[in-house]
């Protein structure tokens, strides 16, 4: 079987990779075709995921209707707000028969939708059981060194969840599957804010009774907002959910947690991402959340404060006593 994996940056190449070990065809496109040359030339992804090199069975390329043309699988690692352009660029490809993995984590600004509706919006003659994600607490860094790590496919179709479950189960990447397909992608995405939240905190030097808060009541938020767009309440608990908001909150590597703690230190919003090579997908989609719940009448007092001081210069320590000092609440 043939897979494409669209989007050469540190998951996209990651999952490139754990396929092509596993024995399948990988077509990986990169949209810049310099790159696409580099990484085709060095066999391995020297910006985006140093030090792991390509197995004989990925091919790299830079048109992205020959990557998809013969595959049995795309799966969609470019930045959430760049899935509508990309999956535009499909237009006229037969989809047939193929399934669509999407495991980039985000809300569309412009709309507040879900990516997975994005590739049904933008791809009419997909099913929905063609579409699934991939998503949970997965550190590219950590995958690609084959450290143990647990994800959930989540498609409307169980059969669809258990295909994509099946295709990248490894044994040190193990893969559960859910039908809850709009949970997982709201706890998936909403994570990253609450990420930005905990580098915040860190920042400032708070320890971690606020981490602990943050988690917790950020879980809250998450909750609410996925009942209020349809999620099943069980799926908040699982690898989606708590899983991929610890891992974000506390990890080294998450690059949400990162701009926070450097927000935390003072520096501003535009400094932090101008130096970023990476995406931290937690930025816009603060900006999407921010708009989506006030919309559903959903309240999400930390997204809330973590916009004030991404976007309105809100001064942290300022935000934080808001925070804090809100009208007491029933737990
Ligand atoms: N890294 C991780 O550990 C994980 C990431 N994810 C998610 O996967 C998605 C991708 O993240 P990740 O690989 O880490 O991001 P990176 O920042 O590592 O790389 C982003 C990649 O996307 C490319 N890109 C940027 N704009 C476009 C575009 N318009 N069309 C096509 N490609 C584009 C970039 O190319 P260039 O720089 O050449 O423009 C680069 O190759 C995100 O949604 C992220 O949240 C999910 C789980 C784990
Ligand atoms: O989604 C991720 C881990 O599961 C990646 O998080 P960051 O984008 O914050 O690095």
């Amino acid at each position: 079987m043939k897979i494409a994996v669209l989007g050469a940056g540190s998951w996209g190449t990651t999952l490139a990779v754990l396929l092509a070990e596993k024995g399948y065809t990988v077509s990986l496109w990169a949209h810049r075709s310099r790159f696409a040359r580099e990484l085709s030339a060095k066999r391995e992804n020297s910006r985006y995921l140093p030090g792991v090199r390509f197995p004989s069975s990925l091919a790299v390329e830079s048109e992205i209707r020959d990557a998809v043309c013969s595959a049995a699988m795309v799966v969609v690692a470019v930045p959430s707000q760049a899935v509508r352009e990309t999956m535009l660029q499909l237009t006229g490809v037969d989809l047939h028969g193929k399934v669509i993995v999407n495991v980039a984590k985000g809300i569309e600004l412009e709309t507040g939708k879900r990516l997975s509706q994005v590739i049904l919006e933008a791809l009419p003659s997909l099913d929905a059981s063609q579409v699934a994600v991939l998503y949970g607490p997965s550190h590219a860094e950590e995958v690609s060194r084959h450290q143990p790590t647990t994800v959930v496919a989540a498609s409307s179709s169980r059969a669809t969840a258990l295909h994509v479950q099946d295709v990248f189960l490894t044994r040190m990447f193990r893969v559960y599957a859910n039908t809850d397909i709009v949970g997982v992608e709201v706890a998936g995405s909403v994570k990253n804010i609450i990420a930005i939240a905990a580098g915040i905190a860190d920042g400032i030097g708070y320890g971690d009774n606020a981490k602990a808060a943050i988690i917790t009541r950020g879980l809250a938020e998450i909750s609410r907002l996925s009942a209020a767009m349809g999620g099943d309440a069980m799926t908040v608990s699982g690898l989606s959910g708590i899983g991929d908001l610890v891992v974000t909150c506390l990890s080294q590597h998450s690059r949400n947690r990162y701009v926070g703690e450097q927000i935390g230190k003072g520096r501003s919003l535009e400094e932090v991402t101008g130096e970023m090579s990476m995406i931290a997908e937690g930025v816009l989609t603060t900006r999407a959340v921010v708009r989506l719940s006030s919309r559903l009448g959903v309240e999400m007092p930390i997204t809330e404060t973590v916009h004030a001081m991404l976007f309105d210069n809100k001064p942290v320590e300022e935000a934080i006593l808001d925070l804090m000092t809100r009208e007491p609440k029933e737990e």
